[in-house]
Parts: structure tokens; C-alpha cells; sequence
């Protein structure tokens, strides 16, 4: 029977994890984490993942915790006119057959974890090198300790140590010169927000706020999580940065009064890069894979970075489980690179159809292109691991 260990217990590992236990594969996770404790705050997910943990049987609980918006709106930055907005809530999960949920990260992590069960993940297990041959791989840890497995998986994020093993220490993520901050505000503190309970998103120019409800049984969390976008800084080093007082509000100023009441609402939070991985010309090496961000992190326009984790660690999870470890892997690219690389580059697409310059012609070039992100995209929500379509599906 085929071993499996994996790098990671994000949302792709523990998904991965989850899969191959239900398959009857051994697999064990190792994180690098003490414990599971809430990480950037919340995520949303569309029918494409949450189809997938309905099938692994989280569906109740999720939803239960998370909460699905009424609507996707887009919405001039500065007037707050609705330029176009698409059903959410029963009418979405209608059309796709699964909801799409905002939830707090820490709440999705810590369900998959308990989905996962305690005895194969090793919390506080920090892995510094891997290694590969014919018949397995090997993993190190920073204790000096080594382990071997058939089959090694690094879904060990953004900035991935397995990726380098893989594609070369030169395969790094990039600064897209754009960066973000994050907040969560509670919506009684939202007098002036139009349709506090839809996801919606402000544009341009030079910037966009994006934001979504959150729900579920945590105590007095009824909250609106947004992610406010800036164009620039031109270059950026390092992580994240403190911002001084003000400059959130400063660079949004003029914009729609709504739009400032939320992010006058949070105490300063730091300024974050947004990265982005140019695409990888491997996935694999020997007997050595890469889920999830460690080799497609994109940005976050299209919220598919998880989901997309999802849907690998279904697809690879289901292929380990019926195939040889070696026709798993080579086949494992094969059919998710085409799909990844195309979301990717439409999230960006997006970044910039949102970062609507001020001479931007009105009316109905402007319309006629939001309204066409979803039907453009719906390609990406309906997309079905388990109906073993490898390929991008354009509506339109
Ligand atoms: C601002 C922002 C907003 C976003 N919003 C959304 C959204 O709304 N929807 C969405 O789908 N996506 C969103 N994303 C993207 C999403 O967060 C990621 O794509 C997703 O978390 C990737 O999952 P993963 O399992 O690949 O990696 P991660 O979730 O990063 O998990 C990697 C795990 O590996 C562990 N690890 C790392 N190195 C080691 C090591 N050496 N040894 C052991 N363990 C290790 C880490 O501690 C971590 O737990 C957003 C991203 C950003 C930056």
C-alpha cells in the first residue's frame, strides 16, 4: 500500500490528508504550527471547494460556521452605484450545487483537523529538507530526525521549502505591485453599507475594496471581513509592514462614504505584498509533489487560492488512492496545471478590470465587463474534481 506524507496542514494538506484517509491510504501530515490558530483572518470559498468537503462529508459543519452572501455585487468606489451584481445565497448554490461560504480560516482548518483525526498530524514538526529516488522519498526534520514514505507532497504554502526541491530555488513568488490590508469590522459599526450581508466588491481607481459577511456561532461575530487593495508600492522586500496612522484612509480618499466608515472602523493593521508564483515548469520530482499554493499561489481577485488547493488535493488524493505512486504523479500535472494557470491569470485580469482608472469610458464598455465576470468565470465555481474533467470549462 502506498505511504503518503505530507508537508503541511493548510487547507490543501489536511483536504489531501482527509482524502487519502477515506481511501484507506496511510497518511501522515506534518506542520510546522504548534497548534491550528487563526491566520489572516477569514476565506471564502466557492462551489468548486465546497463541493468537495461536502463529498468528505463537511459540508453541514461548514456551513453551520460559515455564512453564504446574498449576492456579488460590484459597485463604483466613488458614487456606489451598482454596476452589476449576480445571485448568491440559494439561488447560487443552485446553479452551481454546492454554497459559497465566508469563513473564518481558523474555523475551516480546525474542522478539517478534527475531520482528519489527531493520531497522524504532527503539530510542531518542522520539515527542512526532502529528498527522492527510485522507490520513495525522503524527509528531514529540524530535530535532525529523518523519515522515508512512498510519496512526499509539499502543501506547505506560498513560500514552500518542498518547491525548491522540486523546481529549483529560482521558482519564488513575486511581488505583483500591489499590496493589501485586511479587516474585520462588526457590521453594527456599518450604518451607511448597502447590502451589508452581499460580497461585494468597490472599484478603482488605482485601488478596489473587497468584502464579505461572516457569520456562524462564534459570540458576537457579526462581521463584515474586507481586503482593501492599493497599486504600489513599485518594489517591496521582505513581509509585511507597519503602516503609518492614516495611510488607508488617506489613499482612499474621495470614495464613497461607506467605503470609508469600514476602514476607519479598524485600528491600523499592517500593509501586505501580494504575491504571486510564476508559473512552475514542474509539479513533480521523483517521487516529490507540490499542492496548493507551494506551486499555483495566485492573487487573491478570484478568492480561489484555497479552493484551488482543494480541488488538487482531491484530484492527486484520488489518484494516489487508485493508481501506482508513479502514474499518480506523472499524471497529477498533467491534468491540473492547464486549469490552475488559467485561473491565475484571469484573478489577474481581474485585479485590473477592478483598478478602474478615472478616464475609464462609462457606460456600456464598463458594464458590459463586470457583468461579464461571472458568466466569464463560471467556469471556475462549476468545475467538478470528481467528474474527471481535466480541462477548463468556458461558458463564454
Ligand atoms: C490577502 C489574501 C486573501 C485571500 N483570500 C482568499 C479567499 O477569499 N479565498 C481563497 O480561496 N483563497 C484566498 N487566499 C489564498 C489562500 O489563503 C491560499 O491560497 C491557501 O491558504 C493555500 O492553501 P495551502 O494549503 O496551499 O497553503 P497554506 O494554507 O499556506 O498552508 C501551508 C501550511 O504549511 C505549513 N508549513 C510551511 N512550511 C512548513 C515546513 N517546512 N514544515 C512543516 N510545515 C510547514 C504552514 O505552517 C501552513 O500551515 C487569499 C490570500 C491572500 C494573501
Amino acid at each position: 500500500m502506498t505511504r503518503v506524507l505530507v508537508v503541511g496542514a493548510g487547507i490543501g494538506g489536511l483536504t489531501l490528508g482527509i482524502t487519502l484517509q477515506r481511501a484507506g491510504v496511510a497518511v501522515e501530515v506534518h506542520e510546522r504550527a504548534e497548534e491550528l490558530r487563526e491566520v489572516g483572518a477569514a476565506v471564502a470559498i466557492s462551489a468548486n471547494g465546497t463541493r468537495v468537503l461536502a463529498r468528505l462529508g463537511l459540508g453541514g459543519e461548514l456551513e453551520a460556521a460559515g455564512t453564504q452572501p446574498t449576492e456579488l455585487v460590484f459597485r463604483d468606489g466613488r458614487s456606489g452605484e451598482r454596476i452589476a451584481a449576480h445571485p448568491g445565497g440559494a439561488a447560487y448554490r443552485e446553479r452551481f450545487g454546492a454554497p459559497y461560504l465566508g469563513i473564518h480560516r481558523v474555523d475551516l482548518q480546525q474542522a478539517l483537523a478534527r475531520a482528519f483525526g489527531p493520531e497522524h498530524l504532527h503539530l510542531g514538526s518542522t520539515v527542512t529538507a526532502v529528498s527522492s529516488d527510485d522507490r520513495g522519498a525522503t524527509v528531514t526534520f529540524a530535530d535532525g530526525s529523518t523519515t522515508r514514505a512512498d510519496v512526499v507532497v509539499g502543501a506547505d504554502g506560498v513560500h514552500s521549502l518542498v518547491r525548491a526541491y522540486v523546481a529549483g530555488s529560482d521558482a519564488r513568488p513575486e511581488y505583483t505591485g500591489t499590496s493589501g490590508f485586511r479587516g474585520l469590522v462588526p457590521r453594527d459599526a456599518l450604518a451607511t453599507l448597502p447590502d451589508p450581508l452581499a460580497i461585494q466588491f468597490w472599484a478603482g481607481p488605482d485601488a478596489h475594496l473587497l468584502h464579505y459577511p461572516l457569520g456562524g456561532p462564534r459570540a458576537g461575530d457579526d462581521t463584515v471581513n474586507f481586503l482593501a487593495v492599493l497599486c504600489g508600492p513599485a518594489t517591496w522586500e521582505g513581509g509585511n509592514r507597519p503602516a503609518p496612522p492614516g495611510e488607508l484612509l488617506a489613499a482612499f480618499a474621495g470614495w464613497h462614504p461607506a467605503v470609508l466608515e469600514m476602514l476607519g472602523a479598524v485600528e491600523q493593521s499592517p500593509r501586505w505584498p501580494l504575491l504571486a508564483l510564476p508559473p512552475l515548469a514542474t509539479w513533480t520530482r521523483g517521487r516529490v509533489a507540490l499542492l496548493g499554493d507551494a506551486c499555483h499561489a495566485m492573487l487573491p481577485h478570484h478568492g480561489q487560492g484555497a479552493g484551488t488547493s482543494i480541488e488538487d488535493a482531491a484530484h492527486l488524493g484520488a489518484l494516489l488512492a487508485t493508481t501506482g505512486p508513479d502514474e499518480a504523479l506523472a499524471a497529477y500535472p498533467r491534468h491540473r496545471r492547464a486549469r490552475t494557470r488559467a485561473i491565475a491569470r484571469s484573478a489577474w485580469e481581474t485585479g485590473t478590470l477592478l483598478h478602474l482608472p478615472d478616464d475609464h469610458p462609462r457606460v456600456p464598455e464598463r458594464d458590459a465587463r463586470f457583468a461579464g465576470y461571472l458568466p466569464a468565470n463560471a467556469w471556475v465555481h462549476d468545475h467538478d474534481v470528481a467528474a474527471r474533467d481535466h480541462h477548463p470549462r468556458r461558458t463564454a
